[in-house]
């Protein structure tokens, strides 16, 4: 009785003198900044790698602004910075070309992939039989899908909220990513400005100096980033500061 869980197409029939493929899956890790994405990027690339398995890491955007994974922990590793305008099928083919194997993908940052970019994803899944693991946000600063996201949700094999849970000031679990300029929560604006979750620089420092604007993240609740209050006296537009 052949297992149902193994795709028929990836097991060959009788006499078939195809190798037998092992079916390759787009995996889609997402959730709210903070919450250990680029962490597990690198805890899969490891246990990956340790099994002689050979990896192509990619991201756009790291805080580190460099061509690197980096994760809050402290882990980090070199990656192939990618842009919207990366074909990610020639990218990987060009490793192959150099004689360098790519038995998997670690794609972090993969909100910011565009729809096709994640369908060269797809389709290095399942016609070059590529595992990508991608790690992304779900929801930007207007609490709505990011691009990328969407077309994973949409396409992915296997999809997972990251179980690392990040609190709201309040003790709720934290889902929604609000952008804090100068201190006030804003809900207008460019949908990508890469900025950090660290509290904001020491007075008279600024994150753009060319506009001299300070820009971070908050993790919040649901209610809490609809009310727009980052804390407990601060409140939000329009709302009395509740204790
Ligand atoms: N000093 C620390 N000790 C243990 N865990 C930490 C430390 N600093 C950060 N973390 C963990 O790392 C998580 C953030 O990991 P990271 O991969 O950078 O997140 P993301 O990529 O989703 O923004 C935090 O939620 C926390 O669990
Ligand atoms: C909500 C939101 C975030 N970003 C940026 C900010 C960071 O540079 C990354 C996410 O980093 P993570 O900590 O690794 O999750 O995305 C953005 O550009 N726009 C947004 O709305």
């Amino acid at each position: 009785m052949s297992d149902p869980s193994v795709p028929l197409a990836a097991v060959p029939a009788a006499g078939d003198r195809r190798r037998a493929v092992a079916p390759a899956h787009l995996r889609f890790f997402h959730g709210p900044m903070d919450c250990g994405k680029s962490t597990l990027a690198l805890q899969v690339d490891h246990n990956q790698s340790r099994q002689g398995r050979s990896g192509l890491l990619v991201t756009q955007g790291d805080r580190s602004a460099e061509p690197r994974i980096s994760s809050r922990v402290g882990l980090s590793r070199d990656a192939v910075e990618i842009d919207p305008g990366t074909d990610l099928t020639l990218l990987v083919r060009s490793h192959w070309a150099d004689g360098r194997r790519v038995d998997y993908l670690i794609v972090d940052e993969a909100q910011f992939l565009t729809p096709a970019q994640v369908d060269q994803l797809a389709e290095l899944v399942d016609a070059s039989h590529v595992d990508v693991y991608a790690f992304g946000l779900t929801t930007d600063f207007r609490a709505r899908l990011f691009a990328g996201t969407q077309r994973l949700l949409e396409v992915a094999d296997d999809v997972q909220r990251i179980q690392v849970e990040v609190l709201c000031w309040c003790g709720l679990p934290g889902l929604l990513n609000a952008r804090v300029v100068d201190g006030a929560m804003v809900r207008s604006g460019a949908t990508v400005v890469v900025a950090d979750t660290a509290p904001t620089p020491a007075p008279g420092e600024t994150d753009d100096p060319a506009t001299g604007t300070e820009v971070h993240y908050q993790v919040l609740c649901r209610r809490h980033h609809v009310l727009g209050q980052l804390g407990p006296t601060a409140a939000g537009p329009g709302q009395l500061a509740l204790s």
